[in-house]
C-alpha cells in the first residue's frame, strides 16, 4: 500500500496567541488504500478546553488523534487544508496515550510514570516526587512498586494516563482513556480529571482531547463534543455542553451518533 502525507503541521504562534485556537484542523481526509475513513473532517480546540471525540467504533476516531499527534499511519494518505497543533521550541507539543496501555514491562508501575517526567525533562527527585503524587491520587500509591503484568488491566490504564499526564505537554491526546476501567473507577478517575484539570493541576497542560465511546462521560467531562458520523466520517454534530446544558446536549449527541 503506498504511504503519502500531504499534512505540513503548521508551527503555529496561533496556537499560543491570544483567541487563537490551540488546535485548528480543516478539511482532513485520511484514506486507506482507495478507502476514505475520514473525509473533510474539521476540528478545533481552544486554550483550556476538553474537547471529546465520539463516534461509533472503527468510524476513526484513533486515526483523527494520531494524526493530531503527528504520527499518522504509514499506510494512510492524509489530506487536509490546515493542521495546526502547538509546537514548543520547534517539537510538537503534545503527549499521547495510545488505546492500549504501552507500559514498559521492565519498569515498576512508579518508574513507568517516571518516565513522564523524564520526557519533560524534570530533574530525578521532581519527577520521582510528581509521579508518586499522581499514583496516590489515581488511587494506586499502594502499587507504585509493582511489575505491569502485576497489575489489572484498569490499574495498568491508570498507570499509563498518569504518565501521560506528567510529560506536561500543552496538549494532551488522550486515546480512551478509561476504556478498561470499571464504572467507579472510570467515574473516579474522570472526576478526578476535570478537577485536575479546572483546578490548574494537569501543569502546564492546556487543552485535551479525549476519544471515547460513552456518551456520559463525553457529556461530563467534556466542555465540547465533536460526534464523528458516516461512512467514510465526517463531523455529524458540534455540541457545546456548556452552551446547550447536559439534557439537550445529551438528545443532540444521541440523534447525531
Ligand atoms: N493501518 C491501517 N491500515 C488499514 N486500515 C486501517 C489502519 N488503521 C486503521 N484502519 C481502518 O480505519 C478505520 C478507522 O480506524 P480507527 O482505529 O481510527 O477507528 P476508531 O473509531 O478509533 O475505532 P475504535 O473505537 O473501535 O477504536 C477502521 O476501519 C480501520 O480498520
Amino acid at each position: 500500500m503506498s504511504s503519502s502525507t500531504d499534512v505540513r503541521p503548521a508551527r503555529t504562534g496561533a496556537a499560543g496567541g491570544a483567541g487563537a485556537p490551540l488546535v485548528e484542523v480543516r478539511g482532513l481526509t485520511v484514506a486507506f488504500g482507495e478507502r476514505d475513513v475520514l473525509r473533510g473532517v474539521d476540528l478545533t480546540v481552544d486554550d483550556g478546553e476538553l474537547v471529546a471525540v465520539l463516534g461509533a467504533s472503527g468510524c476513526g476516531k484513533s486515526t483523527l488523534l494520531r494524526v493530531l499527534a503527528g504520527l499518522e499511519p504509514r499506510a494512510a494518505r492524509v489530506v487536509a487544508e490546515e493542521v495546526r497543533v502547538p509546537w514548543d521550541a520547534g517539537r510538537r507539543d503534545v503527549a499521547w496515550m495510545p488505546q492500549h496501555d504501552a507500559l514498559l514491562p521492565w519498569r515498576r508501575a512508579l518508574g513507568n510514570v517516571v518516565l513522564g517526567g523524564e520526557v519533560r525533562g524534570l530533574p530525578r527527585r521532581e519527577r520521582r516526587e510528581a509521579a508518586t503524587t499522581l499514583l496516590a491520587r489515581f488511587g494506586l500509591g499502594g502499587s507504585s512498586r509493582a511489575w505491569p503484568h502485576e497489575l489489572s488491566g484498569g490499574m495498568r490504564q491508570r498507570v499509563a494516563v498518569a504518565r501521560t499526564v506528567l510529560a506536561g505537554r500543552r496538549l494532551l491526546l488522550l486515546d480512551e482513556p478509561f476504556g478498561a476501567l470499571d464504572a467507579l473507577t472510570r467515574r473516579s478517575t474522570g472526576a478526578w480529571l476535570d478537577v485536575e484539570r479546572r483546578t490548574g493541576g494537569l501543569g502546564p497542560t492546556r487543552a485535551v482531547v479525549l476519544v471515547t465511546h460513552d456518551v456520559e462521560e463525553a457529556l461530563t467531562l467534556a466542555d465540547r463534543i465533536v460526534v464523528l458520523g458516516g461512512s467514510p466520517a465526517r463531523v455529524s454534530a458540534v455540541v457545546n455542553v456548556a452552551e446547550l446544558g447536559e439534557g439537550s446536549a445529551r438528545r443532540t449527541v444521541l440523534a447525531a451518533l
